[in-house]
């Protein structure tokens, strides 16, 4: 986070449910195993995975060795070092349903922080399916340590609730049994280095701030496209959709980002304070409403570079007559002095052409009056991109004089790109935020209250989907999307940045 707390963690127990699963093997291991070679991991650190798979604590480690060589951002002096750190590891086969064994976790803590000689932080990280949380939640509350608010916290991936009603259940059952402080709620695009810079760009540079609002801001868009279609995960994707999946977590955390008022200090519940006032500040959409704000498609089968692709509807684990949308396109306002009748366009999607997580700020026109016709044939207004993902980069498009005696004005752009800028090589966003966890700065987590803010948003949407029939599959992989999202911003006048 933008802070310095370049401190190390003081010594940690960490406890991941699901220690067995995909998001581990991916994400989680590879992170940890960066962070030591970074040397950001306690000298007491350890982690337990957790899970009813049976390994031994050697065998868990090679498991999680393969996801290490697979998909670390650095494996070079792998045999190196993979052997000092995977001491830390080792492996708990419970069933979670099991209250009785809970016990086991704390003997592990009562040893360990014998063998170190002190209290440790306690991490339990809830990596797995979400019907699970409710029941390891309660019985992690029941353990005698976890009343020690001061070092036990809990960590929820998304998706967290299936709508306002049970996001509201669940932060009511968290609550009952963890203070908030403790509840570290997952938003990985929060632990991407490009979103954090969006705030050290508006308020740590004397230049946008000023121009950040109505008056000069036509319009702001938000991509986040994937090319990949659903990859196994149908199962879950079938409950979900894009608009649960990534617009109602990811793309309103980067609009809050853009929209979000100077925050006073970066303590983590000053900056999710004026976050969550910009998603209240969000226009309210109104049922009938609906339809002229919010776009859904779902791919059919189709070609990509020459593949066949099958459509959504013949993917593993989804119905053949699936209503659920893979793309989603919104309009949304935020109601308030700086960002009134600003139209905000959020757009994501899969199997789209491009993977890109991409921002555009438009500004305004400038007058061009005095400027002969023929000069102005390119003329384009200014225009900030803001590069998430894959490239991660900040463009500012202008007007120029083209070279020569006849008086020409093109559009040209000033370009600072991470990879030039910077030897050095970015974290991966679950090493931000497990450092995060282990030194207990929840500013780039998500609150109870943010989480169901951002519900509120997108629930009409939801509700007026629910009731409505549709007409889908409508859009070819490998297109943007279908034709209304076009529309959505074509009848404003703007055209998409990426088409
Ligand atoms: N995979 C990813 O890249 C991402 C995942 N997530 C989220 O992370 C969470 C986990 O996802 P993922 O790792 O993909 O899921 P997996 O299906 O790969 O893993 C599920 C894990 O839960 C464990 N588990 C299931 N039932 C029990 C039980 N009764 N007792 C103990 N352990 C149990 C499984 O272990 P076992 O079978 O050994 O019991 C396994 O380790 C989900 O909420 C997902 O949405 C979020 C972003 C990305
Ligand atoms: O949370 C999710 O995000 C991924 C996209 O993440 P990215 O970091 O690769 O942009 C998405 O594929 C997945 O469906 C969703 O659950």
């Amino acid at each position: 986070m933008i802070p310095a707390t370049n401190q190390r963690p003081s010594a940690t127990i960490l406890f991941i449910f699901g220690g067995s699963g995909d998001l581990n093997l991916r994400k989680l291991t590879p992170a940890l195993y960066n962070l030591y070679l970074d040397n950001y991991l306690s000298d007491q650190f350890a982690v337990v995975g957790l899970g009813r798979s049976e390994y031994t604590d050697e065998s868990f480690r090679e498991r999680l060795l393969e996801g290490v060589q697979s998909f670390s951002r650095r494996k070079d002096d792998l045999e190196a070092t993979w052997k000092s750190f995977s001491t830390a590891i080792s492996y708990l086969q419970m069933d979670a349903g099991d209250a009785g064994a809970y016990s086991k976790l704390s003997d592990f803590v009562a040893a360990k922080e014998g063998e170190w000689g002190g209290p440790a932080n306690i991490v339990f990280y809830l990596a797995v399916a979400p019907q699970l949380v409710p029941g390891i939640a309660t019985n992690l509350g029941k353990l005698e340590l976890c009343c020690d608010k001061s070092r036990v916290r809990i960590v929820v991936e998304k998706p967290f609730g299936h709508d306002l009603k049970t996001a509201q259940e669940l932060n009511a059952l968290l609550g009952g049994l963890f203070a908030e402080e403790q509840i570290y709620r997952i938003d990985h695009y929060l632990g991407k280095e490009t979103v954090q810079n969006i705030l050290a760009l508006r308020f740590a540079n004397s230049l946008f701030e000023p121009i950040w609002n109505r008056r000069y801001v036509e319009y702001v868009q938000i991509t986040a496209s994937e090319t990949v279609g659903l990859e196994g995960r149908g199962g879950y994707y079938e409950g979900s959709g894009a608009l649960r999946d990534m617009i109602q977590n990811h793309l309103l955390q980067m609009l809050c980002m853009v929209a979000t008022e100077a925050p006073i200090s970066f303590d983590a519940n000053e900056v999710r304070n004026k976050k969550v006032d910009v998603l209240n500040a969000i226009r309210r959409i109104k049922p009938e409403q609906v339809k002229d704000v919010a776009v859904r498609g779902q791919y059919g089968p189709g070609q990509k570079n020459g593949k066949a692709i099958p459509g959504y509807r013949e993917e593993e684990g989804v119905q053949p007559d699936s209503k659920t949308e893979t793309f989603a396109a919104v309009k949304l306002f935020v109601d308030n002095w700086r960002w009134e009748d600003v139209p905000f366009y959020l757009r994501t999607g899969k199997s789209l052409p491009e993977k890109a997580t991409v921002i555009n700020i438009q500004f305004k026109p400038a007058p061009n009056y005095a400027f002969p016709d023929e000069a102005t044939e390119n003329w384009s207004s200014n225009q900030l991109t803001i590069g998430i993902q894959p490239a991660m980069d900040i463009r500012l498009r202008f007007q120029a004089k083209r070279p020569g005696q006849t008086l020409a004005i093109d559009p040209v752009e000033m370009v600072f790109s991470y990879k030039e800028a910077y030897k050095e090589q970015e974290p991966e966003a679950y090493e931000t935020l497990l450092l995060d966890v282990m030194t207990g700065d929840a500013t780039l987590f998500m609150r109870a209250d943010q989480v169901e803010a951002a519900w509120k948003v997108v629930t009409p949407i939801l509700e007026a989907w629910e009731s409505d029939t549709v007409d889908f599959p409508n859009y070819e992989p490998g297109s943007w999307g279908p034709d209304a999202a076009q529309q959505l911003v074509e009848k404003d006048g703007f055209q998409w940045m990426m088409k």
